[in-house]
């Protein structure tokens, strides 16, 4: 059985290198992560896809507006049967309020489960260069942890952050709280524009609930011979 700690980015732009790609790591893995690429290339149909398929869905489309817009924008996205929906924290507590109302109002009215809303705190491609050069004035760590408090008091299921900083999260914000890290480097594989990032081992035993890896996995010569590398990894920690 897959280990659903494990979430592949299906960051293709095709259909059919979906297709190619989940049929190629079949029963390996189980959730799947859809980010802009996909779904800006072909909408919606990669959720019902992935449903058909048996696999759990993290829509990635990191939210950022106003209240009412990513209120309005989360309630379609409950509709599409999504697990997992990502919002930017930095849109603020009234903005994060209303996405999490607007979860539950969807929920209820369709009957389904409510989808887990995940607060993006400070993206992993950043270091303390590229953040203070956009006027972070806190170091990166301190701002994630603030935004993870926030995010939490503000009705977040939890938070996309580096796992460099999940387990002061984890001490933080508690057991129960999601810590959903990318930015994880088998040593198999290249940082790419990835800044913040460790290994699956290193993740989990920092706190992470879920690991989301891209291109480790789907630009690797043998993506089934990489996932099982990773999981291998990752269930040692429990043995
Ligand atoms: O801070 C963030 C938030 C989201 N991501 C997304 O995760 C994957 C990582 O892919 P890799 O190929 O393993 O680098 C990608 O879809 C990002 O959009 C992130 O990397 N960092």
């Amino acid at each position: 059985m897959a280990d659903d700690r494990l979430i592949v980015a299906l960051d293709v732009a095709t259909m059919d290198q979906v297709t190619q790609l989940v049929t190629t790591l079949g029963d390996s893995v189980s959730y799947y992560k859809v980010g802009m690429e996909l779904f800006y290339a072909a909408g919606a149909q990669t959720v019902t896809y992935l449903q058909e398929q048996g696999k759990s869905v993290f829509l990635d489309l990191k939210l950022h507006d106003i209240p009412n817009t990513v209120a309005q924008g989360v309630t379609s996205l409950t509709h599409l049967g999504a697990k997992l929906i990502t919002l930017h924290a930095q849109g603020g507590p009234i903005m994060m309020a209303a996405a999490a109302k607007a979860a539950t109002e969807a929920a209820e009215t369709l009957q389904v489960e409510r989808p887990k809303l995940l607060a993006v705190t400070v993206l992993t491609s950043f270091d303390e260069d590229a953040w203070t050069s956009i006027g972070g004035q806190l170091p990166i760590r301190d701002q994630v942890l603030r935004l993870a408090k926030l995010a939490k008091a503000s009705g977040m299921d939890g938070v996309v952050a580096s796992p460099l900083e999940a387990k002061a999260i984890r001490e933080a914000c508690g057991d129960d709280f999601l810590i959903v890290t990318p930015g994880i480097r088998p040593s198999f594989a290249a940082a790419n524009d990835q800044k913040r990032i460790a290994t699956p081992k290193s993740a989990l035993l920092d706190g992470a609930s879920k690991l989301v890896i891209g291109r480790p996995i789907t630009k690797a010569d043998n993506p089934q011979e990489a996932v099982r590398l990773i999981v291998e990894e990752m269930e040692a920690i429990n043995a």
